[in-house]
């Protein structure tokens, strides 16, 4: 039944799906630039070289050497096989029993010494990989969450970096592994190549020059005909793999509205859409590692009879034993893979240089701070305790639309104020700015230190965790970290007051106690979310306050009171808000009258010449 069940589920989509865009990548995707692999080497020395100079460097370059030491000692003993192959084969061709017993012997004894060399080498290549993609990682995601980088880079004007997330979750432990991989592969090749060149140069000098003119031909044209490109579309790949990840995250995030609007047709058909574009690139990606394939069995059969036929005349003459064929087969071979592991793990080499395009790219923006010429200057301080703009002039980030020319105002300390206007003139904007969120303009903003302030947005942020987590968030600890009850520690007590004079008496208990965890973004309705606010603010009772719409969802009646509460526990506060009975608990208001210019008056003035329009 279940099984019947599901299979009807796959066989008949209960959505119908159109297909709105299957486009393909267009010039300014950046996925969309073929560049030769070389173009890549300096970014990927880049990235790689940070943890090996950073804070682990030690425990970075002790991996990095036992590793390479345990590459050559791999190297040591092959060249040892070689020697004890030649020897049995040749005693077993002349009947000579007591030599092909030493040659065994010889063959054991290595194999002895190389399995558990092998599983260390294993082991520690593995170990190198998780520690590197460790580091890396927790750079990348100290480097996102500080100064508000994750936001910068939301609102990026031109959205160069596409899926943050996923260069981080997914790019990084691929990055790693595919660098340890290939580095300690051309390692292993570099050993093997100069050790059997030995080997091959004391037999038959003749066949190294071939073997280097036939690999840097077959590495060459590779490089040219399936590097780039197929680096391009790894690329593109690892872009659309995102954006169809990012789709249904987004789905997730926004359930109930969808399901509202009945728009899970459209968000299937741009699901699908995005299936189908990201399926594109991979057959064309398919389609080139095809062909590179059947370029790379041409290149190894091509040569796989040469040494025997080479070395075969001087066999049949007597000058050599037949020992010596196989181990020039074996050296050939070796020399000719080590030459031409470029050709040989082209697909891996074009997957690390795509990762190494986005690694690098985020890298960039995360530690990069805009280059706007001028930005609005954000003075902080503890002796500040009320808020002063000096001549603000703010645009919008990207269309560089004026919100504000040369705004001055002065909110001392115990005063609070109302940002009135139409939607959309730009009332949350002065908040961003002030918070140090949007910075394009020009002006100085003063206010206290950031830990005196609190910003309440029109949808409050519920993070993960226990009831208690939500109510002494932005404060991560059971002490304060923020406002002027900074380092006190509420109690459970004090924690169901505050839920009382915030009207939600019953919450605790309706929920099972401050200590459950719950989806209360999801759980919560708005008007409950924007109170369990409210009380943070009461709780941390910060010198500035800033609430944007943070009673939008809420009833006059309740509106009232909880305004009335926060004018005894915080002094100063600013506003934004469109009902009219907001104007009696503030002392200010700042209107915008139109073209970026604002007024700033006393309530009592504001409330006049509304009357008289
Ligand atoms: N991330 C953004 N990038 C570019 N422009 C933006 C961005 N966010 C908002 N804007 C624009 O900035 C302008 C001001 O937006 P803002 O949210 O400040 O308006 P508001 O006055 O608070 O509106 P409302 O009363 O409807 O909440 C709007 O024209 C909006 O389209």
């Amino acid at each position: 039944m279940q099984h019947s069940e599901s299979a009807s589920l796959l066989n008949k989509p209960t959505v119908r799906i159109k297909i709105i865009d299957t486009r393909t990548p267009s010039v300014n995707d950046p996925g969309t630039v073929s560049r030769p692999l070389s173009f890549t080497i300096p970014k990927w020395w880049k990235v790689a070289t940070l943890w090996f100079r950073g804070d682990e460097k030690k425990k970075a370059w002790t991996y990095a050497a036992v590793s390479v030491t345990l590459c050559l000692l791999n190297t040591l003993l092959l060249v040892r096989v070689s020697y004890a192959q030649r020897m049995f084969e040749t005693a077993l061709a002349g009947k000579e029993q007591d030599d092909f017993y030493k040659g065994m012997y010889q063959f054991v004894v290595i194999i002895i010494v190389a399995a558990p060399l092998m599983a260390i080498q294993y082991y520690l290549e593995s170990r190198l990989t998780l520690e590197w993609r460790r580091w890396l990682t927790n750079r990348l995601l100290m480097a996102y969450f500080s100064d508000q980088t994750f936001f910068r880079l939301h609102i990026q004007e031109d959205h160069q970096i596409d899926n943050p997330d996923q260069r981080i979750c997914d790019d990084v432990p691929q990055y790693t592994e595919g660098s340890v991989f290939l580095v300690t592969a051309l390692i292993k090749k570099l050993f093997n190549c100069v050790a059997f060149t030995g080997v091959l140069w004391s037999i038959e000098p003749r066949m190294v020059f071939f073997l280097l003119t036939y690999a840097v031909v077959g590495t060459w044209l590779t490089t040219y005909v399936f590097g780039g490109r197929l680096m391009q579309l790894q690329y593109t790949c690892m872009q659309r793999e995102g954006d169809l990840r990012f789709e249904i995250v987004r789905t997730r995030e926004n359930a109930e509205s969808i399901a509202f609007y009945k728009g899970e047709s459209r968000e299937a058909s741009q699901a699908n859409s995005r299936l189908l574009r990201l399926v594109v690139t991979i057959v064309r990606k398919i389609q080139w590692q095809a062909g590179l394939d059947l370029w790379k069995h041409v290149y190894v059969y091509a040569t796989m009879l040469l040494p025997a036929l080479w070395m075969a005349p001087k066999y049949f003459a007597g000058v050599i034993e037949f020992g010596v064929i196989t181990q020039v087969g074996f050296a050939f071979h070796r020399i000719e893979a080590a030459l031409s592991v470029l050709i040989m793990k082209m697909a891996d080499f074009s997957g690390l240089a795509a990762q190494t395009e986005r690694l690098e790219a985020l890298l960039d923006a995360v530690v990069h701070h805009g280059h706007e010429a001028t930005r609005i200057q954000q003075v902080p301080s503890s002796r500040t305790l009320g808020l002063s703009l000096e001549h603000v002039t703010l645009r919008t980030p990207g269309s560089g639309h004026l919100i504000a020319q040369g705004l001055d105002l002065d909110l001392p300390p115990g005063k609070s104020m109302l940002i009135v206007g139409p939607s959309g003139c730009g009332k949350s904007s002065l908040l961003r700015a002030i918070s140090g969120l949007w910075t394009s303009g020009s002006g100085i903003v003063r206010c206290p230190n950031f830990s005196q302030m609190l910003f309440l947005p029109q949808k409050p942020f519920m993070p993960l965790g226990s009831l208690r987590q939500q109510l002494l968030f932005p404060s991560s600890g059971p002490k304060l970290e923020w406002g002027q009850r900074h380092g006190s520690q509420p109690n459970d007590k004090e924690l169901l007051a505050l839920l009382d004079d915030v009207l939600l008496s019953e919450l605790a208990e309706k929920v099972g106690g401050l200590e459950t965890e719950l989806e209360w973004g999801h759980v919560l309705s708005l008007g409950e979310q924007q109170r369990l606010a409210f009380l943070r603010l009461l709780l941390h009772q910060p010198a500035l306050a800033f609430l944007d719409e943070a009673t939008g969802a809420l009833d006059e009646n309740t509106e009232a009171s909880l305004y009335t509460l926060l004018r005894s526990s915080c002094q100063t506060f600013v506003s934004v808000g469109h009902r009219m009975q907001l104007i009696q608990y503030h002392d200010l208001v700042l209107e915008c009258v139109g073209k970026g210019h604002w007024q700033l008056q006393t309530s009592a003035e504001y409330q006049h010449r509304r009357a008289r329009r």
